[in-house]
C-alpha cells in the first residue's frame, strides 16, 4: 500500500504564533517578558518538554527538573486549546484529499504532545485523514528516534512510505527509518536546505501528490 506520513508543526500547520502565545501566558504569570516569534520558531521541533527547557534557558527561569515539570504541565494545559492563531498551510487540505482519493494511506508522526495534536487536528477537520497518529508523548522515545515513525507504519500495515516534514529532526528520523524524506521549505528549520538530508524539497502542497508518487517509485 502506498503510504505517506506527515509531521505536524511547521509542515501541515503554521502553529508557531499559538505556541508563542501559550509560552507567553506561562511567562506573563511570572512577570517575564514575552518570547518573539523568531525565538519561538527556534525552540520548536523536539516536543513540549524541550521547548519549555529552551524557554527557561532563554528567560533565566530555574532549569531544575521539578520546575520544568511545572512549566511543562502549565504549558500543555493551555496548548490543548490554542488554535486561534494557527493556520493550515495553503493547499494542504486539497493535497490530503487528493492523496486519499489516489489510494494512499495517510499517517501522522509529530513531536507535539498527543492532547494538543488531536485537539488541533479536530479543530481544523484534519483528523479524518489520518489512520494512525503518534505524538511526542505516545512512546518513551520521540523523533529523531525512528521508533515513532515505525510505530505509525506498523499501525498502517505498511513497510514502504514517504515521510514529509519541515525540520532537521524530521530528516534525521526519516534517515534512521530508511525512508525517503520530502522537506517542506516553509516551516521551522534552522539550517539551510543543503545542510538537511532530503530526497526532495517542496514549497507548495499542490505539488506534493506527484512528488510523493515519484519518491515512492524511486525508493
Ligand atoms: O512540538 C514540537 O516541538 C514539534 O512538533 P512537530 O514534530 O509536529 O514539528
Ligand atoms: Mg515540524
Amino acid at each position: 500500500m502506498k503510504t505517506i506520513v506527515f509531521d505536524l508543526d511547521g509542515t501541515l500547520l503554521d502553529s508557531a504564533p499559538d505556541i508563542r502565545a501559550t509560552a507567553n501566558t506561562v511567562l506573563a504569570r511570572r512577570g517575564i517578558d514575552p518570547l518573539t516569534l523568531e525565538q519561538t520558531r527556534g525552540f520548536i521541533g523536539s516536543g513540549a518538554r524541550v521547548f519549555v527547557e529552551r524557554m527557561a534557558d532563554a528567560t533565566g527561569l530555574d532549569p531544575a527538573p521539578r520546575n520544568i515539570d511545572t512549566l511543562e504541565a502549565e504549558f500543555i494545559a493551555i496548548y490543548e486549546h490554542a488554535h486561534d492563531l494557527t493556520r493550515v498551510f495553503p493547499a494542504v487540505e486539497v493535497a490530503l484529499e487528493e492523496l486519499r482519493h489516489a489510494g494512499w494511506a495517510l499517517g501522522l508522526c509529530t513531536n507535539k504532545p498527543m492532547g494538543p495534536a488531536r485537539s488541533v487536528l479536530a479543530h481544523f477537520g484534519l483528523d479524518q485523514y489520518f489512520r494512525a497518529v503518534v505524538g511526542g508523548d505516545t512512546l518513551a522515545v520521540r523523533k529523531p528516534d525512528p521508533a515513532p515513525l515505525r510505530h505509525v507504519l506498523r499501525e498502517l500495515g505498511s513497510d514502504r512510505a514517504v515521510y514529509v516534514g519541515d525540520s532537521e529532526v524530521d530528516a534525521a528520523t526519516a534517515q534512521a527509518a530508511s525512508l525517503p524524506f520530502a522537506l517542506f521549505t516553509e516551516g521551522y528549520r534552522h539550517s539551510p536546505l543543503e545542510a538537511i538530508p532530503h530526497a526532495a524539497t517542496f514549497s507548495d502542497f499542490s505539488t506534493l501528490p506527484a512528488l510523493a508518487e515519484d519518491l515512492l517509485a524511486r525508493s
